[in-house]
Formats: C-alpha cells, sequence, structure tokens
C-alpha cells in the first residue's frame, strides 16, 4: 500500500477514513554487543501475530477519544502497563492512496532503558494480548556487521504496511542512525531480498 504525507489536523478532518496509531519507543543505552560494539539506542518493534514486524498500536475511532488515549490504550493491551503518549510525541501521519481508506499515524516516545525494560517484561507477563495478537516485542539491531548482519539482514524481513519507512525515518530524524548508514542498509537488505526471491 503506497502513502503519502499528511498533516495531523488535515488528516482528523477527513471523511469515511479509519486511523491507526503506532509508536516507537526506543531509548539510550551503554550496554555493548560481545562487550566492545556500542549500542547506543534501544529500539521496540514487534512481531505480530501473521508473522510480520510492526509497532505496538493499532485502531483508534477519533470521534470517541483522542488519537493519544486510543494509542495508549492499545499500549495497556500490547505492553501490559500504561504508556502514556502526548501529543508531542507526535512524529508524521501519512494517508494511504490505494487500498483501504487509512491513516497511518506514528508516535516516538523516548524512555529510559529502566523503563524500556520495564515494558519489554510486562509485554511478556502482563499484557493480555501476548501470545494472541503480538508473539513478542523485538529489539531492531542497530548496527551492521559483516556478511551483512545486523540492521541490513533486520531490514530484509518482512513488515506491516508502511512500518519499515515509519522505523527508517524516524531513525534518520532522531539522528539513532546516521543518514548514511540507514542508506547503506537498506541497499543491502534490498540485496539480500533479492537474493531470497531467485
Ligand atoms: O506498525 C505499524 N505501522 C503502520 N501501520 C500499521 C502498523 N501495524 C499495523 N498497521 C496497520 O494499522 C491498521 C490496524 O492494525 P493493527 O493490527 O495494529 O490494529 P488492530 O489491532 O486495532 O486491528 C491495519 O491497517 C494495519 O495494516
Amino acid at each position: 500500500m503506497a502513502y503519502r504525507e499528511i498533516a495531523k489536523e488535515q488528516a482528523l478532518s477527513l471523511v469515511g477514513h479509519k486511523h491507526a496509531c503506532h509508536v516507537m519507543l526506543y531509548a539510550a543505552t551503554d550496554a555493548k554487543l560481545f562487550g566492545r560494539i556500542p549500542l547506543k539506542h534501544i529500539v521496540l518493534m514487534q512481531m505480530r501475530f501473521d508473522g510480520l514486524l510492526g509497532f505496538p498500536g493499532g485502531l483508534v475511532n477519533p470521534s470517541k477519544e483522542s488519537l493519544e488515549s486510543g494509542l495508549s490504550r492499545e499500549l495497556r493491551e500490547e505492553l501490559g502497563m500504561a504508556i502514556d503518549v502526548s501529543p508531542e510525541d507526535h512524529f508524521s501521519s501519512s494517508l494511504s492512496h490505494s487500498g483501504p481508506k487509512l491513516v497511518a499515524h506514528f508516535f516516538t516516545k523516548k524512555m529510559t532503558e529502566a523503563e524500556l525494560r520495564e515494558a519489554e517484561a510486562a509485554a511478556v507477563t502482563k499484557a493480555t494480548d501476548h501470545g494472541l495478537e503480538v508473539m513478542g516485542m523485538v529489539r531492531v539491531p542497530l548496527f551492521s556487521m559483516k556478511n551483512d548482519g545486523g540492521f541490513p539482514s533486520f531490514l530484509s524481513h518482512s513488515f506491516i504496511s508502511n512500518s519499515r519507512s515509519q522505523l527508517l525515518s524516524a531513525l534518520r530524524v532522531l539522528e539513532l542512525v546516521s543518514q548514511e548508514d540507514v542508506e547503506a542498509a537498506v541497499g543491502k537488505a534490498d540485496k539480500i531480498r533479492q537474493t531470497k526471491a531467485q
């Protein structure tokens, strides 16, 4: 499905569209992979029931609730704890221009590493959706290794809707990964995908 960016207010004035809200939770970390590769940031996505990667969130009805409170409700179901999302956390809104009439609202929320770990734990022990709509939270490997391991390999997997573009633009804009490294990883991921398709 193809999307184009639209202002949030304009999106909310559309008639007959569904509104999906998803969030990228992230935190800074001092952890080092194998004791030597600094991870710098933790970014959360999830493995969905359909085997696709995506962000936590879901459909919200703006005539009954704000985007942010609807998203917080979805997060309680998927992460098993209250995570307040505010209008300042809004990152982008994208309108589908093929397929069903849908606006994908995307938020990014910075947490501390301890808060993010608590959410990961609650997602397994407390969330009603665990093992049903959500198969598990996953951390995105943001480093690139020899043989295209890490970020390029992660990007070669299958993603729901426009969640892969949401991830890439958030990483660039929030400067969690340099523009150069994002482009290199996307190029390698494309090659991995082509090889798999053969
Ligand atoms: O991470 C995401 N980013 C953007 N759109 C998504 C993401 N995950 C699901 N969607 C889309 O949002 C809509 C709602 O899906 P989702 O499964 O999250 O919500 P639901 O549990 O309320 O049905 C669907 O059209 C789906 O394709």
